[in-house]
């Protein structure tokens, strides 16, 4: 079939990709020059395992970008990928996607067939019909159920892994409320759910916007009440990642997301539950356990920062950062916990040297004047500390080189360092 999707992002592009080797000609369309530049030309715009080889495979062909949004009306369906970020109080920003749904709708005005909007960014219930298919209805001067139709089709992809989630999800979500764009929706995924063979969940459109705030939020909370249980083991001394291989047996808790640490970051974790919060309460519902793991891992970057200065005074001193991505695999440092965490070692005074296999670029951003180390060994030597922020797999295969530090006190927010006789560890968990 014949696809277009608005934003070409983490997850834009991604699906795009996936799309495209799926066997769908696909246009994305971004406002980023650069960026449709680099997917024509082959190139992943993003740093995403597996992304590099489909845009090189198909970019230019199958797989195309513009930023002419004409570019809609030679195509069946179109999936909007933007971003859906959080203003200053939590809430939702509707705002771009809002703007896309308008240059959507004012192209829609000129086409002559049937076309089916897909809403694949994160939105608060109500979002897609009241908001979104208003304004493509005002702009395209089209009726919706008629000339076109509206679909919610949330994303569950992870960063660093998205190109083998999105291939191969436990579920994908239908919203519709046409038998027409269900089975148009249907038609798209038929090569993905005939290769992998995912959960079919086919529900209304309020239904598909809650399931990935319910989705979302669980897991976010998940891992807040592991750091919870972790930092009660530290106190007791009892090794917390023991006690969750044993909980993560029973079925009803499953292995998976029970790693303590210095808690979740990323583009989605912290806005959408602030988002959720936000949308509960306009409702004039308190969701005081959603709060509670928004301020349990808002606690754990000062608990890692309150461990160093157990071992050492800080104004001065020189410390090693290992990890600034907020998860491995990715370049992606949006919310990530290294972020409050430089700011914590600025404000006592340390001098920071930050290394990352990937996302330094990136940091040097929004942290110009800190320095950045071109090797883990390069940051930590004659350092008079390390703290471990991601769980970078090199970090974990690292040894003598911690005995090039001045001072080799090496504080562990990911539980991934080998002890040696060596270093001074510490560690969240015990
Ligand atoms: N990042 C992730 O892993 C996941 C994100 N989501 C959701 O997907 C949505 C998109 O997120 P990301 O891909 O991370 O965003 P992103 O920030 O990586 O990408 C958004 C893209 O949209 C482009 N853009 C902005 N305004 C535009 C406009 N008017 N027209 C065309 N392009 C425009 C930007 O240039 C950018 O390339 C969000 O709602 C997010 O919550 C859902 C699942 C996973
Ligand atoms: O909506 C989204 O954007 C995505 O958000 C998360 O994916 P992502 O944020 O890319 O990465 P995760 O693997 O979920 O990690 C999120 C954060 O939780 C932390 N985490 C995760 C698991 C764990 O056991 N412990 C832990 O601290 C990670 O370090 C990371 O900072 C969800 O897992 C995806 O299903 C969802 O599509």
């Amino acid at each position: 079939m014949k696809l277009s999707i608005i934003g070409s992002g983490y997850v834009g592009t991604t699906v795009a990709a996936c799309f495209a080797k799926l066997g769908h000609s696909v246009t994305n369309i971004d406002i980023d020059e650069e960026i449709v530049k680099q997917i024509n030309s082959g190139t992943a715009p993003i740093h995403e395992p597996g992304l590099d080889d489909l845009v090189a495979e198909y970019g230019g062909n199958q797989l195309r970008a513009t930023t002419v949004y004409s570019a809609i009306q030679d195509t069946d369906t179109t999936f909007l990928a933007l971003p859906t970020p959080s203003r200053e109080d939590g809430s939702i920003d509707t705002s771009i996607i809002e703007a896309g749904a308008r240059s959507l709708g004012e192209t829609l005005g000129t086409k002559d067939d049937y076309h089916l909007v897909v809403v694949k960014s994160t939105v608060i219930p109500g979002t897609t019909e009241d908001v979104l298919a208003s304004i493509i209805e005002e702009t395209s001067g089209k009726t919706r159920g008629k000339h076109f139709d509206i679909a919610m089709n949330p994303e569950f992809l992870r960063e660093g892994s998205a190109v083998k989630d999105f291939l191969n999800p436990d579920k994908v979500v239908f919203g519709a409320e046409t038998k027409r764009a269900n089975e148009q929706l249907t038609e798209i995924f038929d090569p993905l759910v005939a290769k992998s063979n995912p959960a079919v969940v086919e529900t209304g459109i309020r239904e598909a916007e809650m399931i990935k705030y319910a989705n979302n939020t669980f897991l976010a909370t998940k891992v807040s009440l592991v750091n919870e249980l972790g930092n009660i083991c530290k106190e007791y001394e009892v090794d917390a990642y023991e006690v969750m291989n044993a909980i993560g047996l029973d079925e009803r808790i499953g292995e998976r997301f029970l790693r303590s640490g210095v808690g979740w970051g990323g583009s989605c974790f912290p806005k959408d539950t602030a988002a959720l919060v936000s949308a509960a309460r306009d409702k004039g519902y308190e969701p005081s356990l959603v709060e509670a793991a928004i301020e349990v891992n808002d606690k754990q970057p000062k608990r890692l920062l309150e461990l160093l200065e157990s071992h050492i005074a800080l104004p001065d001193k020189r410390i090693a950062i290992l990890g600034l991505a907020f998860k491995p695999g990715t370049d992606d440092i949006r919310n990530s916990r290294s972020i409050p965490i430089i700011e914590g070692l600025q404000n006592k005074g340390a001098q920071i040297v930050a290394y990352d296999p990937v996302a330094a670029e990136n940091m040097r951003e929004q942290f110009p004047n800190i320095e950045y180390a071109d090797t883990a060994l390069m940051a930590l030597r004659g350092a008079d500390g390390a703290l471990v922020v991601t769980d970078w797999d090199e970090f974990s295969a690292l040894d003598d080189e911690f005995e090039q530090m001045r001072n080799p006190v090496v504080v562990d927010g990911r539980r991934i360092i080998t002890h040696n006789d060596n270093i001074t560890y510490d560690g969240l968990t015990w």
